[in-house]
């Protein structure tokens, strides 16, 4: 049973919201004929809820209030009565009002429950700490990524980015300081980088970039400009800190993203070993 709401959420996650709109209506269209062919013998006003929770959760909760109302009143219209009273007209309209009522509180209900699921979601593939993506999140975004790359002949490039003498901050200024310090590389980098592009803190202080569609002249352009915004970053708070990265192209992207992430890595440490505070490059191929 969980398994089968698992997959139809996943389904309905899935769906563009256009087409969950014409799905939507077309349902409901469908319930509506269902209902005046059967007539008042069979109770079909449940069915109404199908079409809302397919609006509820896929498009805007003004949306899906609308799309209640509107279910109410067919309802009401094929069906009249359930709704009507001999005594009085706005007996009637009542009656019609606290249908439209109960489905809009069913399509809002169904609307916050989708918001708050994708909230879960949201903190799920998060660092605590700088707002990017977790190690996680990104190996599976990398892997899906890689497979995308493949599919479509195009180069893949990740930059690995280490932070310099951090440990003195932390020393120095303190644990509290050092995660401000982080927090802002963290900021600084997903305001840096293109909408596609995708920043994840890996742990410590150790940062990666993924360039989906970037070539080696992509990357060569990117990550300069990458590391001027880390700099001038630190120089507003006077942190003493620089950077080592790492920039790996990959015209054919290896077969996994720990493969990509440990080669950037290893370029990182050259980086390292020249004496810090500078870029390193290579294009590989798989
Ligand atoms: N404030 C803070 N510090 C952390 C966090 N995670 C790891 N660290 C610290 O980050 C430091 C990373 O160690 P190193 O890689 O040796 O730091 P470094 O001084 O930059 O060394 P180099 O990379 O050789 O320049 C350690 O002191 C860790 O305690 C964190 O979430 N917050």
């Amino acid at each position: 049973m969980t398994t089968r709401l698992l997959k139809l959420i996943h389904w309905l996650n899935r769906i563009a919201r256009p087409i969950a709109a014409v799905l939507g209506v077309g349902l409901l269209i469908l319930i509506a004929v269902l209902d005046a062919v059967t007539g008042p013998t069979l109770a079909l006003s449940i069915l109404y809820l199908g079409p809302i929770a397919l609006i509820a959760w896929r498009l805007e909760r003004n949306a899906a209030i609308s799309m209640a109302i509107f279910a109410g009143i067919v309802h009401a219209l094929l069906n009249p009565h359930s709704i009507r009273s001999d005594s009085s007209t706005l007996i009637a309209i009542w009656n019609v009002m606290i249908l439209c009522a109960i489905f809009a509180v069913f399509a809002v209900i169904i609307y916050e429950l989708n918001r708050l699921l994708e909230k879960e979601r949201d903190l799920a593939r998060t660092d605590f700490l700088t707002g990017t993506r977790n190690r996680m999140a990104f190996l599976k975004e990398v892997d899906q990524e890689i497979l995308r790359a493949v599919r479509h002949g195009q180069p893949i490039s990740l930059v690995y980015v280490d932070l310099d003498n951090f440990k003195a901050i932390n020393d120095r200024l303190g644990h509290r300081e050092g995660d401000r310090l982080l927090l802002a590389v963290g900021q600084t980098l997903m305001q840096t980088i293109r909408g596609i592009d995708t920043v994840s803190r890996l742990g410590g202080d150790e940062f990666v970039i993924l360039l989906p569609n970037a070539d080696s002249d992509a990357a060569a352009t990117v990550a300069p400009r990458i590391r001027q915004a880390l700099l001038a970053r630190m120089k507003q708070d006077l942190w003493p800190v620089t950077f080592s990265i790492g920039v790996l192209t990959c015209p054919i992207p290896p077969g996994s993203a720990e493969q990509l992430i440990h080669r950037a890595d290893e370029l990182m440490y050259r980086a390292k070993l020249q004496g810090k505070d500078r870029l390193v490059f290579s294009v590989q191929s798989a």
